[in-house]
């Protein structure tokens, strides 16, 4: 099993680029099943979990070309088996942003039900009603979600659907769904996160009728038939933040390149009230800092506000900076495995339910660590690039899922990382 072994200390800098998000390449690859016309897809990372949906989507018998250059071209006039199997779901959760697509185009879609995972249970409760509302009959059998439409129906039925809360991919699949049924679907509360204004901004060049997506309400009025359409996907601000944490913990200077300053206000807010100088340019972000930081105290929650997916990383640079922080993460019940991992790094952290507060330490001291889930990885290697001595991060497979070249882009930064067995 990969692990990175990494010895700390040296603040990075230079410049790098910033990849396609993959919480939109995910998205988007599925809307690439809503026509039976080719679709280019271009920025696409490099990255596990979008291996595993390119492979699901050539399961189901559509073609998906993956160039060197981060196109990819999907073809699915030729599917026929529209199902995603539990063995392709169970290591990726977004799989369920296959059901609207699939459903809205086939009238039919048999997925596995995804199991929970280390963050939270992660239902898809919301999804399942949402999609009921405009018509589809769901059973669940044997753990898949077997939806169809009712026998003589051709297309699912526009529809008013608010949510008990907001949920982001349940948005997206109703996004997709809502694009080829008949009529129009009012989203309530949906999700505003860039992704969602990206898929939307896709969907619209496949001739979709979308209105108000990156809104507290979402119009969108379905249409018979999409068209094949080429689209950019929007720049990862999670990649972008877990690196704008790494610089500033480790006093660094680096241009993140294609970064977006406009998609990280709340983390980049922290991070100049921490004592780092965020400075958005028109092609990216310079980041530095040449003090030690502030500790900062936050609360998870949906965009616009701070993201759950940069609260691992932000608890790292807390660890080492100045003073007491109290993070609260309000979005998942189980978000906090690596607290343990970085007191064995020397952090001082205290967890009461949803609360951690950390107790800033002068240094931290490399050691043999778990990678628990994905963000909780990133954690980790921030906290190695500014240990004393040898960090040891084991399992990073769930690091692979979602970052692209992670070790690669720190080593031209000047960290001294690599990939062991
Ligand atoms: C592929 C992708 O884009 N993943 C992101 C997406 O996950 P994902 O879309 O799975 O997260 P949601 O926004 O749906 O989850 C928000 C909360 O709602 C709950 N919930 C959600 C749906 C449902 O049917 N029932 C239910 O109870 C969840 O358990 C969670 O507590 O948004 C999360 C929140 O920003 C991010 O951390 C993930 O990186
Ligand atoms: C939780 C995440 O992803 P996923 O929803 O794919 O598990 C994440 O990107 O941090």
């Amino acid at each position: 099993m990969d692990k990175l072994l990494i010895r700390g200390g040296r603040p990075l800098r230079g410049e790098i680029r910033i990849s396609g998000a993959k919480n939109a390449a995910l998205p988007e690859l599925c809307a690439a099943l809503l026509t039976d016309e080719p679709v280019t897809l271009q920025n696409i990372p490099r990255l596990q979990d979008v291996a595993t949906m390119l492979k699901l989507i050539r399961n189901m018998g559509a073609k998906a070309e993956f160039s060197n250059d981060g196109t990819v071209v999907i073809d699915s006039k030729e599917l026929h088996f529209p199902e995603a199997p539990y063995e392709m779901v169970k290591t990726m959760r977004a799989s369920v942003l296959a059901l609207g697509p699939l459903l809205a185009r086939f009238g039919e879609a048999t997925v596995s039900l995804p199991g929970g995972c280390a963050i939270g249970a992660r239902p898809v409760d919301q999804h399942i009603k949402g999609l009921q509302k405009m018509g589809a009959e769901i059973v669940i059998e044997h753990g898949y979600m077997i939806a169809r439409l009712p026998a003589g129906q051709k297309r699912l039925k526009g529809a008013h659907i608010r949510t008990d809360m907001i949920t982001v991919t349940g948005t997206e699949n109703f996004m997709m769904a809502a694009a080829l049924a008949e009529g129009e679907t009012i989203l309530e509360n949906p999700a505003q996160e860039p992704e969602i204004t990206d898929l939307g901004d896709m969907l619209n060049a496949m001739g979709a009728k979308v209105e108000g997506h990156g809104t507290g309400r979402i119009r969108i009025v379905g249409v018979e038939k999409l068209r094949g359409a080429t689209h950019k996907v929007v720049a990862d601000r999670i990649e972008c933040g877990t690196f704008l944490c790494a610089v500033a913990a480790t006093g660094g200077d680096v241009v993140l390149k294609d970064g977006r300053a406009d998609h990280l206000g709340a983390v980049i807010d922290l991070l100049r009230a921490a004592g780092a100088e965020v400075e958005p340019r028109k092609d990216g972000i310079r980041v530095s800092a040449d003090k030690r930081l502030e500790a900062q105290s936050f609360r998870t929650t949906e965009y616009p506000g701070f993201p759950t997916d940069m609260q691992a990383q932000f608890m790292a640079l807390n660890c080492i900076a100045e003073g007491d922080s109290k993070i609260t993460e309000t979005i998942f019940e189980n978000r906090f495995m690596h607290v343990s991992e970085l007191m064995r790094m020397g952090a001082r952290i205290d967890v009461d339910g949803k609360v951690a507060v950390t107790h800033g330490a002068e240094k931290l001291s490399g050691a043999m660590v778990m990678a628990t889930d994905l963000r909780a990885s990133a954690s980790l290697v921030i906290a190695g690039l500014v240990a004393d001595g040898e960090t040891l991060v084991d399992r990073i497979y769930h690091l692979d899922r979602g970052y692209e070249q992670m070790e690669n882009k720190l080593r031209v930064l000047g960290a001294d990382i690599e990939r062991v067995k």
